[in-house]
């Protein structure tokens, strides 16, 4: 089905290697919810959509084939970055996850994919702030409000790279709080791609920014993020 879905949906085929790397994904996603918390959607029709498919439709923003490095906050078991380097085998993942359970979750999980990626075992607004302008793309799925997860990410990008942001229903009251990010930051909306999942799974909005310069002193340390938002 997922194949389907990536065929009509992007245009895109995928090889049996790649369709076996979905199966081996789903199934260790699975047997580690058994014991370890990281999902509650566990039937391979959701995986299928509200997982794989969902983190795959970043691909419609920016071409990936052209993507170097990749950076994702908060990905839990993954989202939406390795659906993505499954596709596309040529980006330079890096995934910056502050629980340590969902850290060893991805170790096994680039054991059996095969795959390479680094797995960093941080906050992500604390790497942020030793990695200014390193990455072509920085993401976060479900991470937080959009005004404090462009301020953990948009430091970490090279000027000209693009801020992702997979958002819900509510995406155009977080835009609203966060134009004043999006102006201290120097950040432009570039495209809101909307998407209805198939099987009425729930609507994506997937936000694309591009950054136009560097500026200094962000991200400012979690408490002050918090207690005072851009
Ligand atoms: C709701 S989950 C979303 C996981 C995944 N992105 C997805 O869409 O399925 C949020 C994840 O972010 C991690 N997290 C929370 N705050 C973080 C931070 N400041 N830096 C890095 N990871 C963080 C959590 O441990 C959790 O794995």
């Amino acid at each position: 089905m997922l194949n389907t879905y990536i065929t009509n949906i992007l245009g895109i085929k995928l090889t049996e290697q790649q369709n076996g790397q979905f199966d081996a994904y789903y199934n260790l996603l699975v047997a580690y919810n058994k014991h370890t918390n990281l999902t509650r959607i566990t039937s391979r029709d959701d995986a299928d959509i509200k997982h794989f498919l969902d983190s795959v439709l970043i691909s419609k923003l920016v071409d990936l084939n052209k993507v170097v490095t990749l950076c994702d906050m908060g990905a839990g078991a993954g989202f939406p970055s390795i659906p993505l380097l499954i596709v596309f085998p040529n980006i330079q993942v890096t995934i910056v996850e502050s629980q340590i359970k969902r850290v060893q979750f991805l170790q096994e999980l680039k054991q059996a994919l095969g795959l390479e990626f680094n797995i960093v075992h941080d906050r992500a607004e604390n790497f942020s702030s030793k990695n200014y302008q390193q990455f072509d793309i920085v993401t976060a799925r479900a991470l937080g409000e959009l005004r404090l997860i462009l301020e953990f990410g948009v430091p970490m990008l090279k000027v000209g790279g693009h801020f992702i942001a997979p958002k819900g229903s509510k995406f155009e009251e977080e835009l609203t709080s966060a134009a004043h990010a999006i102006k201290v930051l120097n950040v432009e909306l570039i495209t809101q791609d909307l998407f209805e999942l198939p099987l009425e799974s729930g609507f994506r909005a997937n936000l694309l920014f591009r950054k136009e310069k560097h500026v200094s002193g962000y991200p400012r340390p979690f408490p002050i993020i918090k207690k005072k938002p851009l």
